[in-house]
């Protein structure tokens, strides 16, 4: 339904055909992809200035070295800095640029988590001193919590932040090996700053873990501070990737900072050295983590559905086998295997994208609520970005290693943008929490959940079907069908039962046993399990909302419908082992959901490459030579190959020292190199 002039390209449309075929008005479909005509006006305007601007180009990043990438990175984040604040760039515009550059940088974590502690944790007073230098960029700053011994155990943090009544001062202290800050983004090289998070000991006591601010490179020329060692940790995963990331370490070598360094909204320490707490939860020290959490919950949909365009496009231009009596070959998006593979994973990509929008909705909504001193639903807001994105980036990363697969051997070269993708997104899956430890971070909610229901406490949000669990313990399934399985209200009550019953399952063994810390222990696979069902549920039933609704554009809603429904089938033929041995569900009713499935993908199939486009990724963007737009994919990908160095000469490098001898038998002879 639309035509590729749109996008600029005349010469050629490799993909015309399939274009000709969507059911859908695909134009509507983007602006709901989006958030909106506004959202999606910006993200254009400002998409299509990064892919014009060459300092943003980034064919190379995997080719060079990590000094050259780092350096570019740095060239990059100032150029985006001018354009800024030369254009008047609104937040929402910066946000979007930030994007679409598609590097990681230090600015991430001095916006990202730096700032959004200093506005959770600092007093009006600190935010009038250390924000106004921090929003020009005249500080650079990182959140230095992570250290060499303990990451996922905060409290086990082992940096001291003593206090000396006699100057005024916390003195900073690394005391051993493993107290060494390790990790941090942006404290490697660039970073004027840390947001140090260390245990505070004032008159003799230790008073755990608190943050506070520390400057460690001079303003006027870069240098460490005295008594401050700090440096990068060195390559990590993959060509490119997460490797233009300046992760640091640093230690602290008995550094004084004056008192006021010590954030103090939450607890403060006075003149005379007296700890003082404010009425507020201890847990608001954590509001960046919960912060960048729903940003990456927000930003999953983008990375696998980049993923998905390019294999979706690249599978409908692939042809293998067939091709008898004049017939072209069979293009590989047809074979049944292909969409079984592809197809969920799309369906995917549109569920994380409604998850996405409603997590920008939860985390504003708690914003507002914190801001009027109601504290009432930080535990479920808690559980709801710990497991969302847990189970958000571990199945985007799965995802875009699946679709790496299923474009072939093309797949796994640097120009089909899928390796580089990986490398940058699978240390989401690691930092920002473990996602392991954050799914025994839900299940400790589901559990506490249960108990407060059998007292009579009736719960809210997205734990709210817990509230109807004696109902979802004991009803049957009444699928007889697979058409049954399109009734959202089915779908939905087989998620809320599977998850109630594997949550009550626990809850009992737990409640049961003499010691329920060991018994939570030992219980840990099944409890991380029933974590992940109940996060499914969350993503399922928004989706389901949303495809209810009515939405402008000819067939948009259609799609959704289906699109909704293969994603709960997908999720309920692969965990059928959790609806089948809770009882839910019997094993016919499985393959009617099977059955279901395999129908669905006849429905996507006609609008596979419609669904990708209506994500409306640039070229630029995609960075694939197998995604592009125009699906001439044979073309740049022979063009790309003679871009490389190693064929900047037709006689290798090396030759004359190390090729030749073995060639002409000298390799042992008086002349050898070797
Ligand atoms: C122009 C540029 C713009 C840039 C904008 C950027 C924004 C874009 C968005 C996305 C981009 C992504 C960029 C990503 C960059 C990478 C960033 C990476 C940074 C890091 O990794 S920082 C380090 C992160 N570290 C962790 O996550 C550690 C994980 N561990 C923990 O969170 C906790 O310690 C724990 C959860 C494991 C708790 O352990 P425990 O010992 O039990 O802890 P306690 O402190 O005693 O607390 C228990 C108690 O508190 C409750 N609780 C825990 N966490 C929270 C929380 N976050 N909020 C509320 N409540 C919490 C917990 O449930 C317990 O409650 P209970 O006592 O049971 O009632
Ligand atoms: C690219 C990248 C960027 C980062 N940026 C920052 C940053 O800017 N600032 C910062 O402070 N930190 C940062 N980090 C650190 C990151 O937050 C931590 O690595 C992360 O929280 C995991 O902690 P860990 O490394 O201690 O893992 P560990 O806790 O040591 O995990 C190792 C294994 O043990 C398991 N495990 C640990 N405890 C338990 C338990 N109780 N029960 C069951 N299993 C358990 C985990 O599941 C995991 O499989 C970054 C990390 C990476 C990779």
């Amino acid at each position: 339904m639309e035509g590729i002039e749109e996008r600029g390209v005349k010469e050629v449309d490799y993909l015309a055909e399939e274009r000709a075929g969507a059911q859908f008005h695909v134009h509507s479909m983007k602006i709901f992809l989006a958030g909106g005509q506004h959202e999606y006006e910006v993200s254009t305007r400002i998409a299509n200035l990064v892919a014009n601007d060459p300092v943003f180009a980034k064919e190379d990043r995997a080719r060079i070295s990590r000094k050259e990438l780092y350096k570019n990175s740095l060239k990059k984040a100032g150029h985006a800095w001018k354009i800024i604040l030369e254009k008047g760039l609104t937040e929402e515009e910066s946000m979007r640029m930030r994007a679409f550059i598609d590097e990681p940088n230090y600015t991430d974590l001095h916006w990202g988590m730096f700032i959004t502690a200093l506005k959770g944790q600092a007093t009006e007073e600190q935010q009038h001193k250390w924000l106004r230098q921090a929003y020009k960029l005249a500080i650079i700053g990182c959140y230095a919590q992570t250290e060499l011994g303990h990451g996922s155990n905060v409290q086990g943090l082992e940096t001291t932040a003593t206090f000396d009544p006699s100057t005024d001062e916390f003195v900073l202290n690394s005391p051993t090996l493993t107290s060494t800050k390790w990790w941090p983004g942006g404290l490697g090289k660039a970073s004027t700053h840390a947001l140090v998070y260390a245990r505070l000991i004032t008159d003799s006591q230790d008073y755990g873990v608190h943050a506070f601010i520390a400057q460690i490179r001079s303003l006027d020329d870069h240098i460490p501070l005295p008594n401050v060692t700090v440096g990068d940790i060195g390559v990590k995963f993959g060509n490119g990737g997460y490797n233009s990331m300046d992760n640091g370490l640093l230690r602290f070598d008995h550094v004084r900072i004056p008192r006021e360094n010590m954030l103090m909204k939450l607890a403060r320490v006075t003149e005379q050295g007296k700890y003082e707490r404010s009425n507020k939860p201890r847990q608001l020290g954590y509001g960046a983590m919960v912060y960048i959490r729903q940003g990456i919950v927000a930003e999953a949909s983008v990375y696998l559905s980049r993923a998905v365009t390019i294999a979706v496009r690249y599978s409908a231009v692939r042809r293998q086998f067939g091709g008898k009596d004049d017939k072209a070959e069979v293009q590989v998006i047809d074979y049944r295997t292909q969409q079984h593979r592809l197809f969920p994973l799309l369906a995917t990509a549109y569920a994380y994208r409604i998850v996405g929008f409603w997590m920008k909705w939860l985390y504003a909504d708690v914003t507002e609520r914190l801001n009027n001193n109601d504290f009432s639903n930080l535990p479920e807001v808690h559980a709801c970005t710990a497991g969302l994105k847990s189970i958000t980036t571990s199945v985007t990363a799965d995802g875009i290693e699946q679709c790496r697969k299923l474009c072939g051997g093309h797949g796994y070269l640097c120009a089909s943008g899928l390796p580089e993708l990986y490398a940058a997104y699978v240390p989401a899956c690691t930092y920002e929490g473990d996602n392991t430890i954050l799914l025994l971070q839900v299940a400790r909610f589901l559990l506490k959940t249960l108990t407060q229901v059998a007292s009579g406490t009736k719960p809210v949000g997205t734990a709210a079907y817990l509230g109807n669990v004696q109902h979802l313990t004991s009803v049957n399934c009444e699928v007889s069908q697979g058409k049954d399985w399109l009734n959202p209200s089915v779908l939905l009550e087989a998620f809320e039962a599977r998850s109630a019953r594997m949550a009550v399952a626990c809850a009992m063994h737990v409640a049961e046993a003499p010691d329920s810390e060991l018994a939570f222990e030992e219980l840990s696979p099944e409890l991380v399990e029933a974590a992940r069902a109940h996060c499914q549920l969350i993503v399922v039933s928004k989706f389901i909302e949303q495809a209810q609704k009515d939405l402008p554009g000819e067939g948009v809603k259609q799609q959704l419908e289906v699109l909704c429904n293969l994603y709960a089938l997908s999720l309920l033929t692969t965990h059928s082992s959790d609806f089948l041995a809770t009882g839910y569900l019997t094993g016919t009713q499985v393959s009617h959901a099977k059955d279901q499935q395999k129908a669905l993908f006849s429905c996507v199939r006609p609008n596979a490459v419609a669904l990708v486009d209506a994500f409306d990724h640039t070229d630029h963007y995609l960075g694939s030579a197998l995604g592009r737009y125009d699906g001439d994919v044979y073309t740049h990908l022979y063009k790309g190959a003679w871009k490389d160095p190693l064929n900047e000469s037709v006689v290798t490098e090396g030759y004359h020292e190390y090729l030749r001898p073995v060639l002409t038998q000298q390799l042992w002879g008086p002349t050898s190199k070797l």
